[in-house]
């Protein structure tokens, strides 16, 4: 059996204050170390054991592989990092905060930039020292790739030429590929393995560090998939997700 296991990484900095991040670099907080950790010990104890991992270049997600990694003995493991798995870039909402920003311009509007399919925020300027241009990580990015913002539709975009050349091909000589990315970046890995639709995507919020399972049949395609942990726990981590966006 196949399996691709996606992460989203432990609680954040910025998930804390409740801020948009987006590609903003911020780091993980106690808990979400603890989190991420966690995420090791269940991986583990549901015997899982990876060929692969892939992640972002940013340190909320390569952090949280490492405490994995860590917790199940796999700190050898071949890792691959690459910016197609960032987060969708949040353009000028970036820094700031989600219930304040829905008290300015309210809920309805805050859901559209945070969940719908097609719409992105206003962009970041070419003079903003937070766009990806001056950042030297992405050098060998071409400027005309560097988002300055983003749609769930971008991003979708950005990260499949990726996830076709370099990770999904490998379940054909791999047992199991475990993916550690961001909220909205997995939510467009979903979107394309399960096929939701751009309606039914604006629902989906994904709770940090809680494996979800991919399982694929011999031709590849998706026959199972499911979350490891408590179902009544996880639905709760759900709704806190999408009550982010929500006024105070
Ligand atoms: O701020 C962000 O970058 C994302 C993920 O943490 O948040 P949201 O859930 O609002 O898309």
């Amino acid at each position: 059996m196949r399996k691709i296991v996606l992460l989203r990484h432990g609680e954040s900095a910025w998930n804390k204050e409740n801020r948009f991040t987006g590609w903003t670099d911020v780091d993980l907080t106690e808990k979400g170390i603890a989190e991420a950790e966690k995420a090791g010990e269940t991986l583990k104890e549901y015997g899982f054991n990876f060929d692969k991992a892939y992640t972002s270049y940013l340190k909320r997600a390569v952090k949280t592989l490492n405490c994995v990694l860590d917790k199940m003995d796999l700190d050898w493991l071949p890792v691959e990092k690459n910016w197609s798995l960032n987060e969708k870039h949040y353009g000028d909402l970036q820094g700031l905060n989600k219930a304040e920003t829905a008290g300015k311009y309210g809920e309805e509007q805050v859901l559209i930039w945070r969940r719908s399919y097609d719409i992105a925020p206003n962009p970041l300027s070419e003079s903003d020292l937070r766009n990806a241009r001056f950042d030297y990580r992405y050098h060998e990015v071409p400027d005309a790739e560097l988002p300055r913002t983003e749609s769930l539709k971008d991003t979708i975009e950005r990260i499949m030429p990726y996830w076709e050349s370099d990770i999904f091909p490998n379940l054909k000589t791999a047992h199991t590929l475990l993916v550690v990315a961001h909220g909205n970046s997995l939510r467009g890995i979903i979107k394309h393995l399960k096929h939701i639709s751009d309606e039914e995507i604006v629902k989906l919020n994904l709770p940090t560090a809680v494996p979800y399972v991919f399982e694929f049949d011999e031709n590849l395609n998706v026959s199972n998939d499911y979350f490891l942990g408590n179902a009544e726990e996880i639905k709760k981590m759900m709704e806190a997700v999408a009550n982010q966006g929500k006024k105070k």
